[in-house]
């Protein structure tokens, strides 16, 4: 008996090896796990594209052996901004090429009334949405939601976001990394001057909204030189000591297992323009690393411009999904000026800009791999067994004798 299935086992494993499907990736509902652990830099947008269309090969391969139509159905229930961004006619055809459709979620109905759906990727933001989601993913645990909620939750609110990051286990790694020291200002931004100094923080701080809620405002921040100039902030707000990076900072971008850094340009040392955000009391500065502010390519300091060290950063992220609870997100980084590998984590953001979709992509195209695996290996092993015979005889990969397995 033992026997018996050992060598089913075996078989199996090895159909899946000749048919380029991947092992079994301990897939539950969490779907992006052992994915195998990527690491990419910079240049991504062709260098994507070419990943892209060279993961489309086998999944072609494997179609006709089994006649397989199984699709990947993807629900989205995305702000019109994220959308806009995300849904572009060219990810959507690649999706398509790949057996990958998105479906948009009718938020006028109930959710568990639409699908079925293999994964859920959302994001909204308000309290009835959190409840709906959460509601659906303990009525259907075999749908991958895109992320939990209340992971989600946790990092729209800058005092949450960076909890725990203190304890997180890098010991044997090589860098080390660390949050500025913070103050959160619920109210009366003018009395907070107090606080700042028991607290022991140093000016210049950052000033950044309390809760990030999609809006422009949740993004627009203030450099503060002097108590005075506290007086003149909104709250609720989290004042954070200004660290200097050396104008660059790195994007770290996460889609489960996969890993892609960028370097942006960033604020530069504080003291070369000191005076001037004085003489404004508050100094209110632009987006200065979107995406459009892209590093990659100028030619800096290798000092500064030096990425983040490999397994620095695949421990880092390993720590980070755990704590977080979360496969799609972001994280912002500088490197403390003059160090070697001294980090600080300034920001984290949930399912980020244009960076991660292809990345996105792969891995549901990982899911989709799984999905395929699963119902094969429902096939009755002697099915399996035959339809290999018969692809390997048409191959020459066998002689096509009449001997049958039992
Ligand atoms: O704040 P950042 O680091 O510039 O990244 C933003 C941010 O993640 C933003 O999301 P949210 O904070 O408004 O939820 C993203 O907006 P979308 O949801 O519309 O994509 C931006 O795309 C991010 O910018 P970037 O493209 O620079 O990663
Ligand atoms: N503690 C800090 N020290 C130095 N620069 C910072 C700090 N916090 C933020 N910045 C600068 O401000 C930018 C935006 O900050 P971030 O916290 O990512 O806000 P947002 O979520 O609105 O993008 C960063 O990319 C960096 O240039």
């Amino acid at each position: 008996m033992f026997g018996t299935l050992a060598s089913g086992d075996i078989e199996t494993a090895r159909l899946r090896r000749d048919l380029r499907i991947p092992c079994n990736l301990g897939f539950s509902c969490g779907g992006f796990e052992d994915l195998g652990m990527r690491l990419e830099g910079e240049n991504l947008g062709a260098e994507e594209n070419r990943e892209v269309v060279a993961e489309t090969a086998p999944f072609q391969v494997e179609r006709p052996l089994f006649q397989q139509t199984q699709k990947l159905v993807v629900g989205y229930a995305l702000t019109s901004k994220k959308k806009k961004s995300f849904l572009q006619p060219k990810l959507e055809f690649m999706a398509r090429r790949k057996g990958i459709c998105f479906v948009p979620i009718d938020l006028n109905r109930p959710l568990s009334e639409q699908g079925p759906f293999d994964v859920v990727l959302h994001k909204l933001l308000g309290k009835e949405w959190q409840d709906v989601i959460e509601d659906y993913q303990q009525k259907h645990p075999e749908v991958t939601v895109l992320d939990p909620p209340s992971a989600i939750k946790r990092i729209y609110n800058r005092q949450s976001m960076l909890q725990g990051m203190a304890d997180l286990n890098l010991s044997d790694c090589s860098g080390s990394i660390y949050v500025p020291k913070q103050l959160v200002v619920l109210k009366d931004s003018a009395s907070s001057a107090d606080r700042v100094v028991e607290a022991g923080l140093k000016f210049p701080l950052v000033a950044k909204p309390l809760w990030i809620d999609g809006t422009a405002k949740s993004h627009q921040l203030f450099l503060a030189y002097d108590k005075r100039s506290l007086a003149e902030l909104e709250p609720p707000l989290v004042l954070q000591e200004f660290v200097n990076h050396g104008g660059v900072m790195f994007k770290v971008f996460v889609v489960g297992d996969i890993i892609k850094v960028v370097r942006r340009f960033s604020l530069p040392n504080v003291s070369s323009n000191c005076e001037k955000a004085k003489a404004n009391g508050v100094f209110k500065f632009p987006r200065v690393s979107s995406a459009a502010a892209s590093a990659d390519n100028a030619d800096l300091e290798p000092s500064v411009a030096e990425l983040p060290p490999k397994p620095f950063l695949e421990a880092l992220v390993k720590e980070l999904r755990t704590l977080l609870g979360l496969r799609l997100f972001n994280i912002d980084m500088i490197r403390e000026h003059g160090s070697k590998n001294v980090f600080s984590v300034i920001d984290i953001n949930y399912f980020p800009g244009k960076s991660l979709y292809l990345k996105l992509l792969c891995s549901l195209n990982m899911i989709l791999s799984e999905k395929q695996t699963n119902e094969l290996l429902k096939i009755p092993f002697c099915r399996l067994w035959k339809d290999a015979r018969l692809r390997a005889s048409s191959c020459r990969f066998l002689p096509q004798s009449g001997a049958s397995q039992t």
